[in-house]
């Protein structure tokens, strides 16, 4: 039916055959099928939505893919379960380090994430358990609810622009954090950013559901009775948790270890679920603590501190750059997500909005409650699910009973979708581009899981309030890495990506920066320049009371995620500016105008990819801007 050498382009997949062997080899998108009958109908398939057939000569074809017949039975472990997408066999060795289907460009067939998906997505980033505790941090400094909700509102616009900035790179192109961080990086230097979100993403993995003890702990307490963590005895042997503690935080894990399965453009379903049961669970919860106080709550500040004038100032600070520091970790991955849009601004305005709103309304739940609390105990409550265990510990009746299990059954629900869609579907999407030969998302999110178990967080969270301050201090590393991303892609590149570039290691590669190590060395000092102000202070709030850095450090570092985006941006575009990048369409990129971003068409990239992968230079292949129109499209 087809002639040797003969290859099928479909929308969503390159099909070869296998030319020594006679038996139909191909790769759908990144699997293997040796299996005659089902190719061929797996090719008359992709005929009806079909697109072109070519021929290619023979020395453009891929090398051999698979041998048809294993040789040991390790031969069979490594090409079957140990690579992870079957068209980089036979690619140059360090390659096939370069791609996986996971990181290519996402095709139209998985570009399934409307606008009101990315309103779901947020809706499910907001809602948790930590999102509460940070809109505390403002009323914790002495912050009244009306000050701390301000900080909130400018805090998570911050948020959404720089989400919104980082995710036009995935939006158009249809690549990853990872892959877009070759472009500024480096192809081999990108890894650092890489490992960077990577370690973030299994600490808030692990923090995350171990935050998640008390509602689960709270829903058997409904059921089973107050004393139940008195009835299990303790055998764990650690000073900082107990074995019914362990039980809990090891429910939570098994139930969220199914949901590590499901490939990124399904999971929006998760979202959605999320979404609808959310409102309830939070307004519920509002509505039942503001009931408790007869509608009285404390609105002044809630401890003795009450600052004035400078202090004053600062603690408004603080309280907008913990919201920002706590999500800098999706500003730098937003690409993760904004890839799966179906249109080039499905992304745009639905963060745009959804995120300062959402955010918003959740914080002033949590306010909120927070001061219903203090009203009821005259405690200042970090944690809201501490307040819904007082209510179980002072009435323990069949109503609180039911009340508490539900609401904390949503918190356990909102603890899943954040840890899935923050935590283990970033560490899975960013692993993917360590190891692509043997890692994918799947594998990526379930290392993330076990490794949560490995890193004992109920040590972490010892001190528990120190601690997620700590993970927000973090965002000082991550600020100067998407300031560099930003500034290569808006003023240095101006929207314009070479994709087959970011895939390829051989000379000639813009990425590579003329040197073998795939380094910027212009991204290096510029993250540099954007780390170092923030370093002294950084230390001082970790290492505190023990450290101590003068005041001028702390105010610097109090303003750190700006500090350490703008001064890496300024660095960057100096550096460029002064020492230009080659793949950059225009000359001046100060003085220079355009914008040259494209919708990218991608439905063919694996065959481009394997194509280019045998040249051995890409010199050539550098074609620049102006050859580019919208019929002619080059990767
Ligand atoms: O779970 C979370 C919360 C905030 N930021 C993260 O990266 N993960």
């Amino acid at each position: 039916m087809f002639k040797k050498g003969s290859e099928v382009r479909s929308s969503s997949s390159v099909l070869t055959l296998d030319l020594e062997s006679g038996n139909n080899v191909t790769s759908i998108n990144g699997k293997f099928d040796l299996d005659k009958d089902k190719l061929e109908s797996q090719v008359i398939t992709n005929l009806v939505d079909n697109v072109s057939t070519t021929t290619l000569s023979d020395d453009e074809q891929p090398e051999k893919l698979l041998p048809s017949e294993y040789n040991s039975i390790w031969q069979k472990i490594y090409y079957e379960y140990l690579i992870v997408d079957k068209s980089t066999i036979g690619v140059p060795f360090v390659q096939s380090f370069m791609y996986n289907h996971d990181l290519k460009p996402v095709e139209e067939a998985r570009r399934t994430w409307s606008w009101y998906n990315y309103a779901y997505f947020w809706l499910a980033e907001c809602f948790n358990i930590n999102t509460w505790e940070v809109a505390a941090t403002g009323l914790q400094l002495g912050l009244n609810w009306w000050q701390c909700w301000i900080t909130i509102w400018i805090g998570y616009t911050f948020v959404a622009i720089f989400v919104s900035l980082s995710s036009r790179v995935g939006a158009a192109y249809h690549v990853s954090f990872p892959i877009s961080a070759r472009a500024s990086f480096g192809i081999f230097f990108s890894l650092w950013p890489i490992i960077n979100r990577v370690v973030m993403a299994v600490i808030w993995y692990s923090v995350q559901s171990w935050i998640c003890v008390e509602p689960i702990s709270l829903m058997l307490k409904s059921i089973f009775g107050n004393d139940l963590e008195e009835r299990i005895p303790n055998h764990f042997g650690q000073k900082n948790a107990t074995t019914y503690e362990y039980m809990c935080f090891f429910i939570f894990w098994v139930v969220s270890f199914p949901f590590l399965l499901v490939p990124p453009h399904k999971i929006k379903h998760l979202f959605t679920v999320k979404a609808i049961l959310v409102p309830f669970g939070a307004f519920g919860f509002m509505i039942w603590a503001l009931k408790k106080t007869n509608g009285n709550i404390e609105l002044g500040s809630l401890n003795d501190i009450s600052p004035k004038g400078s202090a004053f100032s600062w603690a408004f600070i603080r309280g907008i750059i913990s919201c920002i520091a706590n999500f800098s970790t999706l500003v730098v991955n937003a690409p993760d997500f904004s890839r799966f849009g179906d249109t080039p601004n499905a992304s745009l305005y639905s963060q745009l909005i959804a995120i300062p709103v959402l955010f918003s309304i959740t914080s002033l739940i949590g306010i909120i409650v927070t001061s219903a609390g203090y009203t009821l105990y005259g405690v200042n409550y970090w944690s809201p699910v501490d307040v819904l265990q007082r209510f179980l510990e002072t009435s323990y009746t069949s109503g609180t009973r039911a009340g508490v299990f539900l609401i904390s059954f949503v918190f356990a629900v909102a603890q899943l979708g954040t840890n899935i869609s923050a935590n283990s579907l970033s560490c899975g999407t960013d692993m993917s581009a360590l190891l692509p030969k043997f890692i994918n998302i799947r594998r990526g999110s379930v290392f993330c899981a076990f490794m949560a178990l490995c890193i004992c967080p109920w040590n972490l969270l010892a001190s528990s309030s120190k601690f997620t301050s700590a993970l927000g201090a973090y965002a000082i590393f991550l600020s100067s890495i998407a300031g560099v991303i930003a500034s290569d892609y808006f003023v240095v590149r101006r929207g314009y990506i070479k994709l087959t570039h970011l895939y390829s290691k051989q000379k000639g590669s813009y990425y590579m920066y003329g040197n073998r190590f795939g380094i910027n060395w212009r991204a290096l000092v510029a993250y540099f320049c954007g780390v170092a102000p923030n370093l002294p202070g950084f230390i001082g709030d970790v290492g505190a009371p023990k450290v101590t850095v003068s005041e001028n450090a702390m105010k610097l570092y109090y303003l750190s995620y700006w500090i350490g985006y703008m001064f890496s941006f300024i660095a960057y575009t100096l550096l460029c500016y002064f020492f230009p990048v080659e793949g950059s369409p225009v000359k001046n990129i100060l003085r220079d105008k355009g914008w040259f971003q494209r919708w990218q068409n991608v439905e063919d990239f694996e065959l481009t990819w394997l194509e280019n992968s045998k040249k051995n230079d890409l010199t050539d292949d550098q074609s620049t801007i102006h050859d580019h129109s919208d019929e002619k499209i080059f990767y």
